[in-house]
């Protein structure tokens, strides 16, 4: 049997060892700087089970993310609601992930797809130390609503199996980070079906990890739960590209999680 509490062990460190630090929105946490999480995609996917995650909320944001859109109007038509205090009165966020995942635009006019270019590699050239996809646009950085948490990450083949490492630099312990590792988890899944191989880890790297202090009462109620065995992704056909899957491909299967647990966002 897998184990199933890295994240529960990740929030109990920070909440028990992290130092008091003020943060850009005024709320004030309690944060540990570097942190990794390992999650063997064959043993099961890696969603939260001490509480109860909205599935839909993670998996329209990132076929979102895919379409390299950089308006929340997809998101709304799909009532979900979680980028709404960020983006402005059009429903626009600026140039963020999407745009640069699909069109990263480079010095000499050109647009890069940095998503077709790295599963065209992985599929042609899978032993390349290149396979990188980055949001972390510097030139672009302050045109942002926000600029990218999951900034960086990284594909690795070896025997057959696509492993994937997310370097995200400013980590909200409690709402964030159960998503970020599904969404990571998910698109590892799906760029594998894609290649004609099997998921091999999700790595989760972590710089500013954080609990908001007004996330405390939560956070106990979190760690007073024994965490449940991890539920399975089913993907019930195989869509022509990274871009053609839908959110009815997508099923979790036993999932069983404790009760959902509500917390105010810092914005
Ligand atoms: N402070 C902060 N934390 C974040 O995790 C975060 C941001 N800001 N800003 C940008 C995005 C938006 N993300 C969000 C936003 C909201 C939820 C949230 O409210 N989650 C609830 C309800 C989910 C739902 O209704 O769909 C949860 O209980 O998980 C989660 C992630 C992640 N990001
Ligand atoms: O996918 C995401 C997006 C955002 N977050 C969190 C991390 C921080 O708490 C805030 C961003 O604030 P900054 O001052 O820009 O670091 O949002 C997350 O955990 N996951």
């Amino acid at each position: 049997m897998m184990k199933s509490n890295q994240y529960e062990t990740f929030m109990k460190d920070v909440y028990e060892h992290g130092l008091s630090k003020s943060d850009r929105t005024g709320t004030g946490t309690r944060s540990l700087f570097g942190y990794q999480m390992r999650f063997n995609l064959q043993e099961g996917f890696p969603l939260v089970t001490t509480k109860k995650l909205h599935t839909r909320s993670i998996i329209h944001e990132l076929l979102w993310f895919l379409r390299g859109d950089s308006n929340i109007k997809y998101l709304h038509d799909n009532k979900v609601t979680i980028w709404d205090e960020w983006a402005d009165e059009n429903g626009d966020l600026g140039p963020v992930y999407g745009v640069q995942w699909r069109s990263w635009p480079a010095a000499d006019g050109r647009h890069i797809d940095q998503i077709s270019n790295v599963i065209e590699q992985i599929k042609t050239n899978p032993d390349s130390r290149r396979l990188v996809v980055s949001a972390w646009n510097v030139g672009e950085v302050d045109k942002m609503a926000l600029p990218p948490c999951h900034m960086f990450f990284q594909f690795y083949v070896a025997e057959g199996r696509l492993s994937c490492q997310l370097y995200q630099r400013s980590c909200d312990i409690f709402l964030g980070v159960p998503f970020n590792i599904a969404s990571y988890s998910l698109l590892t899944c799906m760029i594998a079906q894609q290649c004609g191989l099997e998921p091999g880890d999700f790595v989760w790297t972590g710089g500013d990890c954080h609990i908001y202090n007004n996330h405390f009462e939560q956070v106990e109620l979190q760690l007073s739960r024994e965490p449940r065995p991890y539920p399975k992704l089913i993907i019930k056909r195989k869509p022509d590209s990274i871009f053609d899957y839908k959110f009815e491909d997508f099923e979790f299967i036993d999932y069983d999680p404790w009760p959902a647990i509500k917390a105010p966002i810092a914005v």
